[in-house]
């Protein structure tokens, strides 16, 4: 009999708890196919948790997660709370929940499905091969610092402040290094040393370590030339390590890779093996509530969850293959679909990968 697992579920907003769903019903097939054991308990974060309890992050909710071994998050925010007061705003809640939980590392692979190389803004011949993860730091740099606004003869200032300290950065780049080390042993750390005094350091620290890491390739790269490179040659990438903000944005234009941002996982860990789990994506306020959104980002975070958290590498696999025997068919949500007369729904791609499943829990 298996260990019972705690996963604490956050669905938030808009397409939150739509993808959320099909990640559950994942959960419990899970349970049915392989025998493990899952307890779940759900929280209130987000501009739901500002309607329902005047802040973004309940203390409640903050200690469903904290007693939990990983927490499944949908995704938070939208334009009725966007314009929030600072201390309301959504952002604050989910820069508040990563630092709360001590999750300085957001792990973001960005692999290619073949028959999806239809759906990606790429030629197919400049995607050959590509398989890719973006290490972001997660609890440091330009979000993080003070921010505030001051009064100057032109009128109102903003100042946003980047501080990285050397043990922010080393801590990030180890597990890059190791995570490369584990793949096809290429490590590309992205900064704007030409410019930044936060990537200066961030550069020598990275160097500093480099040499513990003989087995891996160290390339920089600066992040304007990167984010070039990542339609250029996205092949040549393995591990791409990096600042917050700058991996926040290069993970964006990563997604489209893989044809859209609906297909990108996961993974925010700390020291131990606790972790929280959630699409890249955002609420997706343009599409909420149609029942169109594609839940396969959040469904293969619940595979990232198994290897990562949990050891279930079996049920992971499980997911994974499960999700490609579904594209193979040609199944297809509208953000992945070419011809968009063809799209399924949420529930109907979520239905598709827990039966593939059946198939995909025999074969590993
Ligand atoms: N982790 C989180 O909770 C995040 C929250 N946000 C918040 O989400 C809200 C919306 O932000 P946006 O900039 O519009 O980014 P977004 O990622 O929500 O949406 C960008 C575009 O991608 C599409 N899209 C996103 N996920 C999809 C999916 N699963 N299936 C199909 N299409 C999908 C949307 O329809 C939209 O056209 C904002 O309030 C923002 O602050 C943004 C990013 C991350
Ligand atoms: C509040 C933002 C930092 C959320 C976001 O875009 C992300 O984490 O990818
Ligand atoms: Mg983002």
């Amino acid at each position: 009999m298996s260990e019972v697992k705690k996963i604490a579920i956050i669905a938030g907003d808009g397409i939150g708890p739509e993808v959320v769903a099909e990640a559950e019903k994942v959960l419990k097939r899970t349970e049915e196919l392989f025998g493990y054991k899952f307890e779940t308990e759900h929280g209130l974060f987000g501009g739901i948790a500002i309607d329902e309890k005047g802040t973004p992050l309940p203390q409640e909710t903050l200690d469903i997660c904290k007693s939990a071994d990983a927490v499944l998050l949908g995704a938070v925010g939208g334009p009725k709370w966007d314009n929030n007061p600072k201390e309301l705003r959504p952002e604050t809640g989910l820069l508040g929940i990563r630092k709360a939980l001590g999750l300085f590392s957001n792990i973001r692979p960005a692999n290619v499905f073949d028959c999806l190389k239809e759906a990606s803004t790429l030629k197919p011949e400049v995607l050959e091969g590509t398989d890719l993860i973006v290490v972001r730091e997660l609890t440091g740099g330009i979000y993080f610092g003070d921010k505030f606004r001051r009064d100057t003869e032109n009128g109102q200032e903003a100042v946003d402040t980047c501080a990285y300290s050397e043990s922010e950065v080393e801590r990030i780049a180890r597990q890059a290094f190791e995570i490369a080390q584990k793949r096809r042993k290429k490590l590309a750390s992205v900064d704007k040393a030409n410019v930044l005094e936060t990537s200066r350091l961030w550069r020598e620290v990275v160097n500093r370590i480099a040499p513990e890491y003989p087995d891996v390739e160290l390339e920089h790269v600066l992040v304007d030339n990167c984010a070039m490179q990542l339609l250029r040659r996205p092949s040549s990438f393995d591990v791409i390590v990096t600042e917050n903000m700058f991996g926040d944005i290069l993970s964006d234009e990563a997604a489209m890779l893989t044809g859209s941002i609906g297909m990108l996982s996961s993974a925010s860990l700390g020291e131990g093996s606790f972790g929280l789990y959630e699409p890249v994506h955002g609420s997706a306020p343009d599409i909420a509530g149609q029942g169109i959104s594609n839940p396969i980002a959040t469904i293969l975070s619940v595979a990232l969850m198994f290897r990562l958290t949990f050891g279930y590498e079996d049920a992971a696999q499980s997911i994974e293959n499960a999700v490609k025997i579904v594209l193979d068919a040609g199944h297809r949500t509208g953000d992945i679909a070419v011809d968009k007369s063809k799209a399924i729904g949420t529930t109907a791609m979520g239905d598709l990968i827990i039966a593939a499943m059946e198939k995909t829990a025999v074969a590993v």
